[in-house]
């Protein structure tokens, strides 16, 4: 008989308890897994909000693990969902939605919420944290709209937001209370030197200010500050530190002081349930940085799989600033007193400073500005308590002055198997030699994906890359070459030819022959093979299913409350009577929470239950709007010359006529076109992958436009004369992105990269190609079927995906 698993509950959806359920699955933890998260998302990585905000990164590069991560591994996750308490007599969890689920064990990993400072007017509009996602969209909205912005706290959260929102154009001040920046991680001579840098970078200072009052109506417009001065501001971000979040454990009769209290074994006073995280409080100290975290993690996953593992006993933290062009380092002890031996050398040419205190010869703290060269090896020695020798001052020290000195490497070598390279992720060097030695991974990107390290602050990637030198020597360079994911490195052009060239036929033989380095392949190339091999054998390939990402195989976007919405097509954005009451009595019948209009044009039905799905699609006996896929999404028309006294052409015919001749076909990336009437441009062509728009001698094409998270407004390709040119043209453009472009490309990023010249010449220089173009997109759009036809259609599939308990 199968053994038993038992329920594991995870409350938290954030990077300590996401990190430490990884550890479990690696150590092959027998747990059904349960994981609930109070925000909106998958888990991401908290770290690189800063850079999102400073404009280095989108909120889509920082998702660590996506929707499929947790479906892949049977994990159970309820989003927006926040529990409320823990009922230690009948085993199980209560949500503030009425959710009960029982539990074997649980696992509170519930973060901390940003301290806001109980001043008059801190709950002023215009006054945020900066703690989440949603905090950050409010700063880069704010930033839109508003000029002055401050930021109370010159700690480390307060100066990257202050670099962000100078970037975003905004007057920053920072408003600190106590005279040198970041206190708790620098001494005065690396503090002053930073705000020096700082200064010249934008960022204003008003230092030794206490906050009394934020002031203004409804929102706010200013501070005042206990010497009764002011500062006038109309955003104001309060960066002073966070307040563990114990609410939860609290609720439910945990002992919490100012965390939750653990032993360590990461237990806390109530039997089966840990903490782990920023919500915990071991030997009287609360984390606020990743490292610990993973390292709780790490003991907390193999004292639950029950292997062996020694007590977690505690963390010496390092900190690095994240701004660009501002380097700051601290580990361990950071300000002298007699009882230390000081080394420090500063530069106020090159504007470096480095300083490394010991305490009986011991490296107990290092400071670096400037130059960050030794950061890693710093944070080593300190974590170790190393003895300082002559070879390890030549080596930090150089030849006494900031120079980072000593031959690279020579420190790697000698790093114990068990050391930590990445505190962040808790990867040992060991980790990282077995994944050059054992899987012959040979860049960073690999490593990264192999083993987790340089994911999180990046601080680390200077040793992984000296790791991979020291094991590869010479080529390490030559292996330096990016594949489309770390299972290969093979780029998307190659692996195309490949395709052609061996006549390969499904994803697992491509994966086979290329030597994938990861049998099964990842979430990011199996879907892109799928699409590659559907593009060049629209008639042959058998779409893989299990290829495609959740929303595709169940033809419907999850919410997070873990229903799902039915968009029917509607061409061209209009709908008849008669389709508005079969949308009106299914709604009802399957009690559909919400009928939204979206921004394409059609109704969005939401909340529908996954077993109603079918039912739904059959009673409704409308095509799929493709609302989930990388397809064709709608085809946005304004009334046009029908209706419209400006209007010179029919976009509501065109539109209509367009949408269904290429609606169903795979694209790289999702898919949207506009049709207007005449240049007032009322649908809004700009921002779409085509744009049309009439005038009084045909129509004018335009490409590449996005109105998403990163937007960019369309280039004019071409004026054109007929309806049968323009239809021509728009198939080509189509055909040659679905050939060219990468795999979740959009047509904005695919003009940039292609260049607008390059796609014209290509299609409008050259009629045969043009021609040779629309014919292989019109072959292709003679294959695609309608998906919930089919899924109704096909009994096996529809039991499979909407009658059983898992997707
Ligand atoms: C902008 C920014 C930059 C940072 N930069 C760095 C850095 O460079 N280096 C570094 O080491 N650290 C950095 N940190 C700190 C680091 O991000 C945190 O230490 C880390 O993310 C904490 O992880 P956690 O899982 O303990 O908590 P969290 O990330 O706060 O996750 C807890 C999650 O639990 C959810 N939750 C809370 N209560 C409940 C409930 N009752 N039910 C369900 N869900 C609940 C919360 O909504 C949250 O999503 C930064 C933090 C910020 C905000
Ligand atoms: N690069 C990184 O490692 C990084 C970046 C961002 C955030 N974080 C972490 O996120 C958490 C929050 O960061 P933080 O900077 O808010 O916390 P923090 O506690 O490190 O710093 C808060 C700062 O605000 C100042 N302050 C307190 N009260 C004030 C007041 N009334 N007026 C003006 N200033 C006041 C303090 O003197 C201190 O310097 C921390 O755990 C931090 O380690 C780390
Ligand atoms: S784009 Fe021109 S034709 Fe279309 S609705 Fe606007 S004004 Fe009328
Ligand atoms: S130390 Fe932060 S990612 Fe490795």
């Amino acid at each position: 008989m199968a053994e038993k698993r038992e329920k594991l509950v995870l409350v938290g959806n954030g990077m300590a308890g996401i990190g430490t359920i990884e550890q479990i699955l690696k150590l092959g933890g027998a747990y059904d897994i349960t994981v609930f998260g109070s925000e909106p998302h998958p888990n991401y990585n908290r770290i690189m909000l800063s850079y999102v905000l400073e404009g280095s990164k989108t909120l889509n590069d920082i998702i660590l693990n996506d929707w499929n991560w947790y479906e892949d591994n049977n994990i159970t996750l309820h989003t927006g969902t926040t529990v409320t308490r823990i009922d230690e007599g009948s085993k199980q969890v209560v949500t503030d939605n009425g959710m009960i689920v029982p539990y074997d064990k649980v696992i509170i990993a519930t973060g901390s919420n940003s301290f806001i400072l109980p001043v008059p007017g801190c709950d002023k509009e215009g006054v945020v944290g900066f703690r989440d996602i949603a905090d950050c969209d409010a700063m880069l909205a704010a930033a839109k709209q508003y000029n002055k912005a401050a930021v109370i706290g010159g700690g480390l959260l307060g100066l990257e937001a202050a670099k962000g929102l100078v970037n975003l154009g905004m007057d920053v001040t920072v408003v600190h209370l106590m005279e040198d920046l970041m206190e708790r991680q620098l001494d005065r001579n690396a503090s002053s030197m930073l705000q020096a840098e700082l200064e010249r970078q934008g960022v204003k200072f008003a230092m030794g200010k206490q906050t009394v009052e934020l002031t203004g109506e409804q929102r706010v417009s200013g501070l005042r500050f206990s010497d009764d001065s002011t500062l006038e501001a109309d955003f104001v971000v309060m960066a002073v530190g966070i307040k563990p979040n114990v609410t939860l454990a609290k609720e439910s009769g945990i002992t919490v002081n100012r965390g939750i209290v653990v032993d360590d074994y990461l237990q806390t006073s109530m039997q089966n349930v840990y903490s782990i995280g920023e919500c915990a409080e071991h030997r009287g100290v609360c984390y606020g940085l990743v490292a610990p975290l993973f390292e709780q993690g790490m003991v907390l996953a193999k004292y639950l799989c029950g292997s062996e593992t020694k007590p977690y006993e505690g963390s010496i933290v390092s900190t690095k600033l994240k701004i660009s062009g501002v380097d700051v380092f601290s580990a361990g002890e950071f300000l002298d007193s007699p009882e230390h031996t000081v080394i420090s050398s500063k530069d106020e040419w090159k504007r470096t400073y480095k300083k490394i205190l010991l305490k009986n010869n011991v490296i107990v703290g290092a400071v670096l500005f400037g130059d960050v060269t030794e950061s890693a090896n710093l944070q080593k020695l300190v974590k170790q308590g190393s003895v300082m020798t002559d070879e390890i001052y030549t080596e930090v020290m150089g030849t006494g002055c900031c120079g980072s000195g000593a031959k690279k490497g020579t420190s790697v070598e000698a790093m114990a198997d068990e050391e930590i390279v990445c505190g962040c992720n808790g990867v040992t060097k060991k980790a990282i030699v077995d994944a050059v030695t054992e899987h012959g991974f040979s860049t960073v990107d690999e490593i990264k994906a192999c083993t987790g390290a340089t994911r999180s602050c990046g601080g680390c990637k200077p040793v992984v890359e000296q790791i991979l030198q020291f094991v590869l020597g010479d080529s390490f360079q030559q292996a330096a070459k990016q594949g489309i994911c770390g299972c290969t490195t093979l780029s998307r052009d190659e692996i195309v030819a490949e395709i052609t060239a061996k006549g390969l036929k499904t994803t697992k033989e491509v994966m086979n022959v290329l030597e994938w380095k990861q049998e099964e392949g990842c979430s990011k190339c199996r879907p892109a093979i799928n699409y590659y091999l559907g593009m060049m054998n629209p008639d042959t390939h058998q779409d893989e299913k299990e290829s495609r990402f959740v929303n595709e195989r169940m033809g419907a976007n999850i919410q997070k409350d873990g229903t799902y919405t039915v968009i029917p097509r509607m061409y061209g954005g209009v709908t008849t009577p008669e389709d508005l009451k079969k949308i009106a009595d299914v709604s009802l019948k399957y009690d559909v929470k919400v009928v939204k209009v979206t921004g394409g044009q059609r109704l969005d039905l939401i909340g529908v239950k996954k077993e109603d799905l079918p039912k739904v699609w059959e009673e409704l006996d409308m095509p799929s709007g493709y609302g989930y896929a990388k397809s064709l999404r709608t085809v946005k028309t304004c009334v046009g010359s029908q209706f419209c006294r400006f209007g010179t052409q029919d976009s509501l015919g065109m539109g209509a006529l367009i949408e269904r001749k290429y609606e169903r076909l795979d694209f790289p990336a999702k898919f949207k076109i506009a049709v207007n009437g005449c240049p007032r441009n009322c649908a809004e062509s700009c921002t779409k992958d085509i744009g049309i728009v009439g005038n009084d001698g045909g129509w004018e094409v335009f490409i590449g436009g996005n109105g998403g998270i990163k937007p960019r407004i369309a280039d004019s390709f071409c004026k054109i004369k007929t309806d049968e040119e323009l239809i021509e043209v728009c198939s080509a453009v189509m055909q040659y992105y679905r050939e060219t472009g990468n795999y979740l490309e959009r047509t904005s990023e695919w003009v940039e990269r292609m260049g607008l010249e390059q796609i014209q010449m290509v299609i409008l220089n050259n009629e045969d190609n043009r021609k040779e173009l629309a014919a292989r997109i019109d072959f292709a759009l003679t294959q695609v079927t309608d998906p919930w036809k089919k899924i109704l259609n096909d009994s096996s599939t529809r039991t499979a995906l909407f009658e059983e308990t898992r997707v």
